[in-house]
């Protein structure tokens, strides 16, 4: 394996009883790409993000991450270091103060008194409130998080990560929950985020709009495989067409 490539899968297949998720799939993605995965509904591209997330395990198939087998980062330290998740849901504690979710992100680092003392007293609070002041919400931190917007959250969620520092970052449908604005406002600022801290990105996203515009690689599934893989530039529309099959509606 290239020291270049962060990510390696090679013939993974997944099934839920009789049903085919992923069919021998087979890609590398370098260091600092940003990688969206496209494709209708029930393509596989959830469970393609579980794989990396070691959520769900293949049922055939290797996943290497940075030259190591996935199930080196079952330990949640390890997997902290390397791979931070974004998801629709922003998987925030609504009752908690911004500046708690945003610790979060160290919690993997810290021992368990130095996580619960900070709920009393912040711990690293200079460093969230920076890290707040990059996602343009400095005047948040003590803001209980549910009060917050669904674009404002969504801007914690990435605060959390930049507190983090994943090498990589994936991301489930992450603006899917956001009006058009925001969704562009949150993409921008995560793949801006990403190119500065050199992070790889592999985010599922039903926008092709945005996935062209965002992103850097276009990974397209369609029944458990890959539809085709391009630069995001040498997409076609008509390959978009046939991805989702729009010709039988015209
Ligand atoms: N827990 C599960 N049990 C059974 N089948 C599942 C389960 N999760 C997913 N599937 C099936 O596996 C296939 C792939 O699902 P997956 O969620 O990965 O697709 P997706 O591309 O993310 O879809 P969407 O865009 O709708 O989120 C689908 O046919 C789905 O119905």
């Amino acid at each position: 394996m290239s020291i270049q490539n962060i990510i390696e899968i090679n013939q993974i297949s997944k099934n839920y009883e009789r049903k085919i998720a992923l069919s021998s799939l087979s890609f590398v993605v370098e260091k600092g790409e940003l990688v969206a995965l496209i494709g209708p509904s029930g393509a596989g591209k959830t469970t393609l993000l579980n794989l990396l997330a070691t959520i769900l395990q293949p049922d055939s198939g290797e996943l290497f991450v940075d030259s190591k087998p996935i199930s080196h980062y079952s330990d949640q330290k390890k997997r902290a270091k390397k791979i931070g998740i974004i998801r629709q849901q922003f998987d925030l504690v609504g009752q908690l103060a911004v500046v708690h979710n945003v610790l979060a992100g160290r919690l993997a680092d810290w021992g368990l008194f130095k996580s619960l003392f900070s709920l009393f007293i912040p711990q690293e609070k200079q460093a969230a409130l920076q890290a707040l002041e990059r996602v343009g919400l400095p005047d948040k931190l003590y803001e209980r998080t549910s009060n917050l917007s669904g674009g404002e959250q969504q801007r914690v969620a990435l605060a959390r990560l930049l507190m983090q520092k994943p090498e990589i970052i994936l991301a489930d449908e992450p603006v899917a929950s956001l009006d058009p604005a925001r969704a562009e406002d949150i993409l921008n600022m995560l793949t801006k985020i990403a190119k500065e801290e050199h992070q790889t990105v592999i985010a599922s996203l039903h926008s092709v709009e945005y996935a062209r515009k965002y992103f850097t690689r276009l990974i397209a599934l369609k029944n458990g495989e890959i539809f085709f893989d391009l630069p995001a530039e040498q997409v076609t529309d008509q390959q978009l067409q046939e991805l989702y099959q729009l010709k039988e509606l015209n």
